[in-house]
């Protein structure tokens, strides 16, 4: 039978757009959707040297960029300091951050992910 596209696609690439999916249900605001913008962030391009975003993040993956899921991880983690550096404790970006680096590293748990199987081996 002949593959969909989508089943053709690398078993880590499908593994990680399900995760991303699931990461990006917990920024209903969609701050963390596409590249910071220094246009709404004054110098935030000057004080964030390596900026990170879901599109960014699932760019890299269609790119077959991961070559793990702790690399994938590392991005989910960056995007979230990064936000927590730039903004000041309290504005709503840094409280955004903290719940999203919280709630996303709970469903990156290795109890969580075993049961995906050998793949992540
Ligand atoms: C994630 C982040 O730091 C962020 C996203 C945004 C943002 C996200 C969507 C639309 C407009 N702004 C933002 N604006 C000002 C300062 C920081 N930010």
């Amino acid at each position: 039978c002949v593959l969909k596209a989508s089943q053709k696609r690398r078993p880590l690439s499908r593994l990680l757009e399900q995760l991303l999916r699931n990461l990006e249900k917990r920024d209903p605001h969609q701050f963390f959707a596409w590249p910071v913008n220094d246009n709404f962030a004054p110098g935030y391009s000057t004080i964030i040297k390596r900026p990170m975003d879901f599109s960014t993040m699932k760019q890299k993956i269609d790119d077959n960029e991961y070559k793990s899921l702790n690399c994938f991880i590392s991005d989910f983690k960056l995007m979230c300091n990064n936000a927590m550096k730039y903004n000041k404790p309290g504005t709503v970006y840094h409280k955004a951050a903290r719940r999203l680096l919280h709630a996303g590293l709970k469903q990156l748990t290795p109890q969580k992910l075993r049961p995906l199987g050998d793949i992540l081996t």
